[in-house]
């Protein structure tokens, strides 16, 4: 998730490779890191890495597994202070965890982005700290809103928010393998399939978002029910109607429906 916003803020100019430190201790990502000009690499956070990283940089983002995340903070802590503003992109890890952690007065943001970033149609959430300033949520806006669209959210909507739009993407691939599988079983060869497949998936998205696509910004949504685009598609006694039917019929409406909300207690999980 690191590297996609790296290389998502990097696409979308908001940031240049010499502005950005990295800490990561695999070798084959800071090769990667190397390759795309980062000029500031340190290795392993609990073993410096932590250190130079707050050195060097006003805004720190945490971009561990939650697992790792304990011994992160431990090794942030001691370098860390009221001029750094931390933003934590972990699963289920709190606010409050977060700030306890790194110390009183430290300005935290708790993120949810997710890996469409990398191509500038990220949809992220976030929500503030106690300490963090009017100036901090416009950098937090800025930075998210130039890979993709944003939303400040309250915390305790965050874990909903990481079992949809963060896990999200997961559950659109699967889709997109199983459409394709489809048009394979009915005759495509698969690169069509695929092409197809994920080509609808990707417009019918914007669609939602009115003739225009929409924006990145939440106050101008201005978005079109699904259901009304859906029942465009469906023509009396036509196709569409037959598959939506096998649809329905499979529980697929009820699957995402729980796919979601136990994701979203997974996140609850990981936090406790
Ligand atoms: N993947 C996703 O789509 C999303 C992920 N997130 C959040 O992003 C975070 C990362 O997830 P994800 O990108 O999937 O996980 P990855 O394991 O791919 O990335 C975590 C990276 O952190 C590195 N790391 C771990 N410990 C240290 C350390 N002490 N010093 C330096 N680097 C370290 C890991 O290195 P190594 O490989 O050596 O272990 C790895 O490169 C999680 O907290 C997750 O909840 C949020 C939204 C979406
Ligand atoms: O699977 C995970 O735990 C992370 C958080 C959201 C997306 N990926």
């Amino acid at each position: 998730m690191g590297e996609a916003l790296i290389r998502g803020f990097l696409r979308s100019k908001v940031s240049s490779p010499g502005r950005i430190c990295v800490s990561v201790r695999d070798v084959e990502r800071q090769d990667a890191l190397e390759r795309i000009g980062i000029g500031s690499i340190f290795g392993d956070a609990t073993d410096g890495g932590s250190k130079e990283v707050a050195q060097f940089s006003s805004v720190i983002l945490l971009c561990t597994k939650p697992q790792a995340m304990t011994e992160v903070l431990q090794s942030l802590a001691p370098h860390v202070t009221s001029e750094h503003l931390v933003i934590s992109v972990a699963a289920g890890i709190t606010l409050q965890t977060l700030e306890s952690a790194l110390g009183e007065g430290v300005r935290v943001v708790r993120v949810m982005p997710n890996t469409p970033a990398l191509v500038q149609c990220g949809a992220s959430a976030y929500a503030l700290g106690k300490n963090v300033t009017a100036r901090d949520a416009d950098i937090v806006d800025l930075l998210l809103s130039s890979v993709g669209f944003c939303i400040a959210v309250e915390e305790k909507q965050l874990d909903a928010v990481t079992g949809l739009s963060g896990s999200g993407p997961a559950y659109v691939y699967l889709m997109i393998e199983a459409m394709a599988d489809g048009g394979v079983m009915a005759g495509l060869p698969r690169e069509t399939a695929l092409a197809l497949a994920a080509k609808t998936v990707a417009g019918a998205a914007q669609m939602v978002f009115g003739d225009d696509g929409g924006s990145n910004s939440s106050s101008a949504l201005g978005m079109v029910h699904p259901g009304v685009l859906k029942d465009r598609v469906a023509s009396p006694a036509g196709t569409t109607i037959a598959g939506l039917a096998e649809l329905e019929s499979s529980g697929v409406r009820g699957a995402f429906i729980r796919a979601v909300s136990r994701a979203a207690q997974r996140a609850k999980e990981i936090g406790s």
